[in-house]
């Protein structure tokens, strides 16, 4: 298959995938030749600092792009896609700062409701609605500034969840929550219809997912069920740790 060979049969192609991805960010050579197929509801991403999880999922949603190979959201490739990106995949930031534009709750929600086509108007009565539902029409027009960290994450999940792209991706969701905020979101997570990926250290949060990615170096370590990958990864460090001991 060649660079620009876009797989067109939607019925069998993954939600998204990569295909012989290299990408190389400043002088480190992340990705050299990256193969994945994401086809399950629910998959983890778990590894050392450094491994690659948050330039996986920036190639994912179409911030980075790969030096070569492809990436395809449906068989369709996610660079070639434009504005209609934003229908098919949406990341939540592990820094909210890098994420939120507007000054108010609202707004903030309402700007992922735009790729929909709807008006502003319309779209802040949406999100001013889905705010509600939630009970959370006290946030509405609280600046975004005077929420706490752990709240502004809470802000861009609802802000994802509202934008309903087809594939979610989570970069570190759960590192700026308190032990409540992570049970909520672990439900919202579960509740969700659509596909999510989720990368994190917290390895509860993702042991009982089908399936979970163990990356070292660009490379995959170790891909399957959530609980055995979990339990490798965990004799991985024991044994790491162990070693320094002695
Ligand atoms: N903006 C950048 N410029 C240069 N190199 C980068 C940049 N971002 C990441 N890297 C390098 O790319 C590699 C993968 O980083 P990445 O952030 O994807 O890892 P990660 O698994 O998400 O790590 P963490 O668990 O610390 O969030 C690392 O070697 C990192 O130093």
């Amino acid at each position: 298959m060649n660079s620009h060979t876009v797989v067109t049969d939607s019925s069998t192609a993954a939600a998204l995938a990569l295909q012989q991805v290299r990408l190389q960010r400043g002088r480190t050579q992340v990705f050299d030749g990256l193969s994945l197929q994401l086809h399950e509801p629910r998959i983890g991403l778990i590894g050392d600092n450094g491994a690659g999880k948050t330039s996986l999922l920036r190639l994912l949603c179409g911030l980075e792009v790969p030096d070569s190979g492809q990436v395809l959201s449906q068989g369709q490739d996610l660079h070639a896609a434009g504005a209609q990106r934003a229908r098919w995949v949406g990341m939540m930031f592990q820094n909210p700062d890098d994420q939120i534009i507007f000054p108010t709750v609202v707004e903030e929600l309402a700007l992922g409701l735009q790729p929909q086509g709807l008006k502003k108007k319309e779209a802040k009565a949406q999100a001013l609605q889905f705010l509600q539902n939630r009970g959370l029409q006290d946030w509405a027009d609280r600046a975004v500034t005077s929420l706490s960290q752990g709240q502004r994450q809470h802000v861009c999940w609802l802000a994802l969840l509202l934008a309903g792209p087809r594939s979610l991706l989570l970069d570190e969701p759960f590192a700026s929550l308190d032990l409540p905020g992570q049970a909520r979101l672990a439900r919202d997570i579960a509740q969700t219809a659509q596909q999510v990926i989720v990368s994190t250290h917290l390895l509860e949060h993702v042991r009982n997912f089908s399936r979970v990615i163990w990356l070292e170096q660009g490379r995959v370590l170790a891909d399957g069920a959530g609980s055995t990958v979990c339990a490798a990864y965990e004799a991985s460090v024991r044994a790491r740790v162990a070693a320094m001991d002695s």
